[in-house]
């Protein structure tokens, strides 16, 4: 099959057949995945599902044994994950030792100066570049971190770091953000802030949203996709998951993730924590 954003341009991000295998584990099993432009999808299976696969081949941390990757309308399977954020696909950036010793401003500066193509010296950046100053304020206020843009990083409370991983992911403008488990470890004091800020990320990028945490997954996502042994299981919007007795079927005997999966779909608000075992 060819030219599947050709013919349905809406399409921005397309996964095509994909197949992963690691000895003689199929970790990912012919799995087509199309997120539209502006999406607002989900992810969504029990532990060991191959989401973590599935995301490491959109970003190109691995290469898939079979299949291809379209952003927008352009084959980038064989991209490296570099040169794929360049194209406008950001996964949220996990903060690691570098970024602990900085501050919010310093890092956005930094990451936003990059993007400009400026450089890698946030201190320059700040102090020449105007935009890269004001862009760098504008992102510290939509994510609740202007309070605390002085403050090392490795001294925030886990919430604003969540925060920060976020901001940093949409200082590189990207069309499409992968959504790796926002709200996970998150204390329930400082969940608030985080989907308020979660829901009110641009329209115009394009989220795939990663998550066990079923309230986040269903007041967040307008489709979602199930996947269960390495396949999709379903795809559908939330109503259709939520009354489907597959996906139920799927949950049961996952413990009390099971008790929470509605029978219906006027039940939405009754999911609530599917998996949420797995970062107890
Ligand atoms: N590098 C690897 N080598 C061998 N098997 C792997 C590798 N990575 C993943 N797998 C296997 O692939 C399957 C899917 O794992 P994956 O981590 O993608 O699932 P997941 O849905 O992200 O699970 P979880 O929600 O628990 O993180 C599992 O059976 C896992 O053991």
């Amino acid at each position: 099959m060819s030219g599947v954003n050709s013919a349905h341009p809406e399409v921005v991000l397309s996964a095509q057949g994909l197949v992963k295998r690691f000895g003689g584990i199929t970790a990912t099993s012919n799995v087509t995945l199309n997120l539209h432009r502006g999406a607002r999808h989900a992810l969504i299976g029990p532990n060991g599902a191959g989401k973590t696969t599935l995301i490491n081949l959109l970003t190109g941390v691995l290469q898939p044994s079979e299949g291809r990757i379209v952003l927008e309308g352009q084959d980038i399977t064989q991209l490296a994950p570099h040169q794929r954020v360049r194209r406008g696909m950001v996964r949220t950036f996990q903060i690691n030792q570098l970024f602990d010793s900085m501050t919010p401003l310093q890092t956005l500066a930094l990451v936003i100066s990059q993007q400009k193509g400026l450089g890698a010296q946030w201190w320059h950046a700040l102090g020449a570049s105007k935009d890269v100053a004001q862009r760098a304020q504008q992102l510290l206020e939509q994510f609740h971190l202007a309070d605390v843009q002085n403050q090392p990083t490795q001294v925030l409370a886990y919430g604003k770091r969540r925060l920060l991983e976020i901001a940093i992911a949409l200082a590189c403008e990207p069309r499409v953000l992968l959504l790796d488990e926002p709200v996970a470890g998150v204390p329930a004091g400082e969940r608030e802030e985080l989907l308020q800020t979660v829901a009110a990320l641009p329209a115009d990028v394009s989220v795939l949203l990663i998550e066990h945490d079923m309230d986040l997954v269903f007041s967040f996502a307008s489709r979602m996709t199930v996947l269960v042994n390495g396949a999709v299981l379903t795809e559908g919007d939330p109503e259709q998951i939520a009354s489907d007795p597959q996906v139920k079927a799927v949950y049961l005997g996952h413990g009390e993730e099971a008790a929470r999966v509605p029978s219906g779909g006027s039940a939405v608000h009754e999911v609530t924590s599917v998996g949420a075992d797995r970062h107890a």
